[in-house]
Parts: C-alpha cells; structure tokens; sequence
C-alpha cells in the first residue's frame, strides 16, 4: 500500500445532463455511477496512460471489484459538478478512489471505487496481475 502523501486531488467538471435526472427533478443516483467512472477515466488520461493499455505485451484491464456512493443533497439538470477524486489505496492489483461531488460548494456525494488490474487474454478467464510500476507512480500523483 502506498504510504500518505496529501497530494491534491484531481478535480474536474460536469455539467448535470437533464437525461440524467429523474422524474423528481434530480440526478438519478445510477448516474453518479456513470460520472465516477468518466472522471476516473479522465483522471487516468491525464497520467498519461489509459484504461485501455499494454504492459510487456500483455493487455491490461481494470475491472471493478467495488463501488459504493452516499448522496448527501439532490443536484439538478444543468447542475455544475465538482468532482475530485483521490487515491487512497495502491495494493498489489488493485488500486481504489474516493469521489466527491460539490455543485458551488455544496456537498452533493461522497463515493468509492476499487478497481483490479487484470491481464486479459482471449480464451482466458481475466486474472488479477500485479499493477506495472510506471503505472503506480503516475497514480501516487493524486494518493491522499
Ligand atoms: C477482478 C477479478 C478477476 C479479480 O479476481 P482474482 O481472483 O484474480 O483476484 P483477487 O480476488 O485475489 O483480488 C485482487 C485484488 O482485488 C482486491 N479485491 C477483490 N475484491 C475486492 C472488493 N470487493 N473490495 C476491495 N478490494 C477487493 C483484493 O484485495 C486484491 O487486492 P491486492 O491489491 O492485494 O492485489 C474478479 O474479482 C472478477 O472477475 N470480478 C468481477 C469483475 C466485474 O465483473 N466487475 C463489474 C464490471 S467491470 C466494469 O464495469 C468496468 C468499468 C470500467 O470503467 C473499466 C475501465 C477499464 C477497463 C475495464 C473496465 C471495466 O471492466
């Protein structure tokens, strides 16, 4: 595990789609889910890498093992989000996030993401592999 660093998170925007609301008027919480993910991914590109990547050959995917989300104020169509997230653990595969969501500094939702580094070979199950180590570092950017 990757020792405390209280490095600043990475931060990005997204803007509340109005088909990502529901009939009460606010962000459905399925879509927490979606832009968890596309911040994680954007995250990931701004380290230089991708979610879709090769190591030695083999290629590499990172399936998630756990997500969770807490919902502490409704955010509504057109909707500014911050999103900052935060590694908070490097192990041996896996690597988790934590998510906050604030719309003009309200907090909106709290989050979590641990996904698995896999090899995936066709006719192979996937299998979890050890992270590369270029890889590590580019995550330590944003360890908490
Ligand atoms: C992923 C698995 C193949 C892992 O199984 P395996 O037996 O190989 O590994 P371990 O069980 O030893 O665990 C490895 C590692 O993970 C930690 N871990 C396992 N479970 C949890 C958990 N619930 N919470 C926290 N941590 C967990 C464990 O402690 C080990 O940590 P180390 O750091 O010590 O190594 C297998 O679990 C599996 O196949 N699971 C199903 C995966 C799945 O179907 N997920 C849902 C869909 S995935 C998805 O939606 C997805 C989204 C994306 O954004 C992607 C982006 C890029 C690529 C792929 C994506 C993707 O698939």
């Amino acid at each position: 595990m990757s020792e405390p660093t209280g490095n600043a998170p990475f931060k990005t925007q997204r803007l509340v789609e109005f088909h990502d609301t529901d009939m009460a008027g606010i962000m459905h919480f399925a879509s927490f889910f979606h832009y968890m993910e596309s911040a994680e991914h954007e995250m990931i590109r701004s380290l230089g890498f991708s979610v879709h990547t090769e190591h030695e050959g083999q290629k590499l995917s990172f399936p998630r093992v756990s997500v969770s989300c807490d919902f502490h104020s409704p955010a509504r169509s057109e909707d500014i989000l911050d999103i900052a997230i935060r590694v908070t653990k490097i192990g041996t595969s896996s690597v988790s996030y934590d998510f906050r969501f604030t719309c003009e500094g309200r907090e909106v939702a709290t989050g979590a993401i641990t996904a698995v580094c896999c090899s995936v070979t066709p006719g192979e199950p996937i299998a979890a592999v050890p992270l590369p180590s270029d890889i590590v570092e580019k995550l330590k950017t944003y360890a908490a």
